[in-house]
Parts: C-alpha cells; sequence; structure tokens
C-alpha cells in the first residue's frame, strides 16, 4: 500500500478533534528526538534499540508492558540541571516523579537533592543512602510519625504546609531536642496554565498557605516565634507540565515581596527561597519544552532583579524538577494483543498494559505519541487509538495517534515520555501486575524495580 494513501478504514480527517493532528506524520517510522530519550534509534533491521539494546531483546527478556528507562539519559538531563543553576543554587530532584533505589544513587552521584513527600519516599531515599541533609520533606498532611522520622533522620528541610503543621513540628523537633529547618510553602494566587487537577498555586486548592489577607506573614510570624523551628525560606510550586515562564516571574515575584515584609517586620532576611519544579516536557512533537540553562537564566534573573527592587540580598534558590529530569527518559514498552477496526471511527489497538501503568490518558487527557518499534513499515498510515486491557472504556493509553496499516498483534509498540508520573501512580486495577523498570545503558539491561507477580497481590490479601 502506498505511504501516502489511506488505509481501509476511516478518513482521519472526519473523527480528528480539530485542530490536531491535521495530517499523518509523512514517516511514521522516524522517531522524533523531541519526545524519545537521547539514545534511541532504530538499528539496521528497522528494530529500536536504546541504551545499545534493542527492544525485541527486553521484551524477550523482561516481558511486556515494562518500563525502559535510559540512564544515560536520565544521567545527562539530571547534570544538565545541575550545571544550569551552578553552585549557588540547590537541584531537588522531586521523588514524587518516579523514586527508586537506582534513581536515587545516580541522582547522588550527580550531585542533586531529593524532594520526598511521605515516608515511604522518605525510607526510599535514606535506604539508598541520600544523605539526610540533601532531602526536603513535603506534604500537606504528613503524619506525626513521618514528621518524627524525618526529624531524627536529619532532613535538610521540612516544607510547612499549614498553620497546624507548624506547631506540630516545632513540637517534635523539641521534643526530640532538635532545631529543625523548615520553609514555609505558600500559595501565591497564580492560575497556572495547565490541566486543573494539577495547577497548585490558585487559592482554592489544598497546598500552602496564601499570601492573601496576610496569612503567610502570620505563618512566618508564628513560626519565627517557636523554638524547635529555624525558619530558612518560602516555598511555591505553581503546577505541573507548565511551559510559559510568565508563572513563575509573578510567583518569585510575591515571594520576594513577603521576603521584604519579614525583613520589614522582623529584621531578618529569610535566605532561600524554592521556586517547585513544574517544568514541562514534549509529550508529542507539538510540545516544546525549555532547556534547564533558559529555566536557570530566567529564574535568577527574575529573583535578582526583585530583590533589587526590593533592596534584599538575594537569596539562595532552589528548584524541584520531576517530570523535567525523568519524564523523557522511558518509554512504556507493550505488544499488540488485538486490532479491531470500527468502520467509520478508527482502529483499536489494545496492549498488554492499560491505565494500571498510566493513568495520566484517563486523569488529565493527557497526550502521548506512540511508535511501533518492532519492525519498520511502508503501510500507510491508520488512525488509531491504543487501548489498554482494563474493564473501563476509559482505560486509553493514546488517544489520537497513526499506527502502520498493517500493524499486527504481536507487534511491540513504545508509548515515549513515560518516565514521570506513570510507574509512581501505577496500580493493580483488575489486579493487573505492575510493570517493571528495566534500565538500560552502554548494551546492558537490569531490572532495576522487579515486574509484580501473582504472589505479591496474594501475600497483602490475609483475609
Ligand atoms: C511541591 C512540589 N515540588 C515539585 C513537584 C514536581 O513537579 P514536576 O514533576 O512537574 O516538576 C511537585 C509536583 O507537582 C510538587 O508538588
Ligand atoms: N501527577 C501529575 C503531576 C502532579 C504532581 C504533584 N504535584 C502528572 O502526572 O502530571
Amino acid at each position: 500500500m502506498s505511504r501516502s494513501a489511506h488505509p481501509a478504514g476511516p478518513r482521519h480527517a472526519d473523527v480528528l478533534p480539530e485542530g490536531h493532528y491535521s495530517a499523518p506524520p509523512t514517516d511514521l517510522n522516524s522517531l522524533d528526538p523531541k519526545v524519545w530519550s537521547q539514545t534511541v534509534e532504530r538499528n539496521a533491521d528497522g528494530v529500536v534499540t536504546v541504551g545499545g539494546v534493542d527492544v525485541k531483546a527486553l521484551a524477550e527478556e523482561f516481558g511486556t508492558p515494562a518500563y525502559v528507562l535510559d540512564e544515560a539519559d536520565f544521567r545527562a538531563r539530571a547534570r544538565a540541571w545541575r550545571t544550569a543553576f551552578g553552585a549557588d543554587a540547590d537541584v531537588f530532584y522531586a521523588g514524587k516523579a518516579f523514586l527508586s533505589r537506582a534513581v536515587v544513587r545516580w541522582l547522588h552521584e550527580e550531585g542533586l537533592n531529593l524532594d520526598v513527600c511521605s515516608g515511604g519516599e522518605l525510607a526510599t531515599a535514606l535506604s539508598a543512602g541520600m544523605p539526610a541533609e540533601r532531602i526536603a520533606f513535603h506534604g500537606n498532611n504528613k503524619s506525626p510519625e513521618e514528621i518524627e522520622r524525618a526529624v531524627r533522620a536529619g532532613v535538610g528541610r521540612i516544607v510547612l504546609d499549614s498553620f497546624q503543621e507548624i506547631v506540630r513540628v516545632a513540637h517534635i523537633a523539641r521534643s526530640l531536642g532538635k532545631r529543625q529547618p523548615v520553609q514555609i510553602r505558600v500559595t501565591v494566587g497564580v492560575e497556572a496554565h495547565t490541566h486543573e487537577f494539577i495547577a497548585t498555586a490558585h487559592e482554592d486548592q489544598k497546598f500552602g498557605i496564601p499570601l492573601a489577607g496576610g496569612q503567610a506573614a502570620e505563618a512566618v510570624r508564628r513560626a519565627l516565634q517557636l523554638d524547635g523551628l529555624d525558619v530558612i525560606g518560602i516555598h511555591s510550586h505553581i503546577g505541573s507540565q507548565i511551559f510559559d515562564m510568565s508563572g513563575f516571574e509573578v510567583a518569585a515575584q510575591r515571594v520576594v515581596g513577603l521576603l521584604k515584609d519579614v525583613r520589614d517586620e522582623h529584621g531578618v532576611e529569610l535566605p532561600e527561597i524554592d521556586l517547585g519544579g513544574g517544568l514541562g516536557i514534549a509529550y508529542t512533537s507539538d510540545d516544546d519544552p525549555r532547556e534547564p540553562h533558559e529555566i536557570a537564566k530566567a529564574l535568577h534573573e527574575i529573583v535578582t532583579r526583585a530583590c533589587e527592587a526590593a533592596r534584599l540580598r538575594t537569596p539562595r534558590i532552589s528548584v524541584e524538577p520531576g517530570r523535567a529530569i525523568v519524564g523523557p527518559t522511558a518509554f512504556t514498552l507493550y505488544e499488540v494483543g488485538t486490532t479491531k477496526q470500527l468502520e467509520g471511527l478508527r482502529t483499536y489497538v489494545s496492549v498488554d498494559g492499560g491505565m494500571s501503568d498510566n493513568i495520566r490518558t484517563a486523569l488529565y487527557d493527557a497526550e502521548y505519541s506512540v511508535a511501533l518499534v518492532s519492525r519498520t513499515s511502508d503501510a500507510g498510515p491508520m488512525l488509531a487509538r491504543v487501548v489498554g486491557k482494563h474493564c473501563e472504556s476509559g482505560d486509553i493509553v493514546v488517544k489520537d495517534a497513526f499506527l502502520p496499516a498493517d500493524l499486527a498483534p504481536g507487534d511491540l509498540l513504545a508509548v515515549p515520555a513515560t518516565g514521570a508520573y506513570c510507574r509512581s501512580m501505577a496500580s493493580n486495577y483488575n489486579h493487573v501486575l505492575r510493570p517493571p523498570v528495566v534500565a538500560v545503558r552502554d548494551g546492558e539491561a537490569r531490572v532495576v524495580v522487579r515486574r509484580e507477580t501473582e504472589e505479591d497481590l496474594l501475600r497483602l490479601d490475609v483475609g
């Protein structure tokens, strides 16, 4: 079939959402480097390789579905952030995006710090040797036990999220005879241009203490009065998958405004500000993310300018990228099980995973790309929807995609940019087993998180 001809089946223009994928890509075998990790390429046989290992070998050895993590790419991205921010700033990788002991070790070696937001993340970080003083502990409802563990361990900072937590952390630190460094998380009232579920700095949501009405200033006032706390700074995180720097600009200006008010009222210049994470990545060829050095330059300039205007010493800046480091470094490898052509609509391609390994499409309407990776094809494009094996019609992995019309059961598909918030939000829905994470580097592959087994499932079922 010629590449330009439409295969038997739907005409893509009839069913695609307006303005999106107005034409099928000219070459379905090409791999856009924007959405794939740096070592991904096709070998002479047309099979995709990553870190020098081909996907057919990966599928054979480790099974599918599997998350395939490109270690060299992960390290390169971590290093790029570290280098871009330089010695007078700190980069805290946000562990919620994806955390495993291997990743903690890589981050440690590359000079990054770590943001954790639960006892489980804290335990993973410590067990992999991240020094406690390089850990920041987050969360809007940390339990007293989690706080105590963090204080005992000596974490570098706890980010306080409510008035009650200010008192709680002070009390626990005092009772342990310690003085805990803390930042106070504020909501700056910025509407980040992202999905409403992942925007976090508008006022009507659960995180942080609003600047509005002097509430954040009151929080600093109370924290400064309490023994057991060492107030080192202010924290703001405006949301996630953001491309536009203007939200960060407003946030930084407002945080510096609070530092000024604190200085004027208490005569204290708080030495740190944290501007959170949230930088977007390319999920499809339409996305244009910024490079870490551009982001670092923009944030430094914004903060320096605001501090000069307020006659403040420029505080030490920290950031907490999660997705921007790990997101592009992994793809999910699936095997095609069945295909079903719906006359006048599209072809449903069912793979052996789904919403249990990637909930983001169902939850946020997220867009992904997909490619046939076990071979090349000269067949024309067919409009496809890649779906999972769960009992849910919203179990969609990739909503609209063009795949070769000769796609068949047994073919391997890969969905790129699934390093962030896929394994970390995976579930056992329908008692489906969570896939392994396989790290590849220099021609070698090793499991860093193993596949779940039915024994794992049954071990918890003690009834
Ligand atoms: C406080 C905080 N820091 C950092 C992050 C990391 O965000 P992202 O993975 O979008 O960089 C999040 C998640 O949105 C967060 O809540
Ligand atoms: N889990 C979200 C991001 C929220 C991050 C936590 N504040 C995502 O997949 O995009």
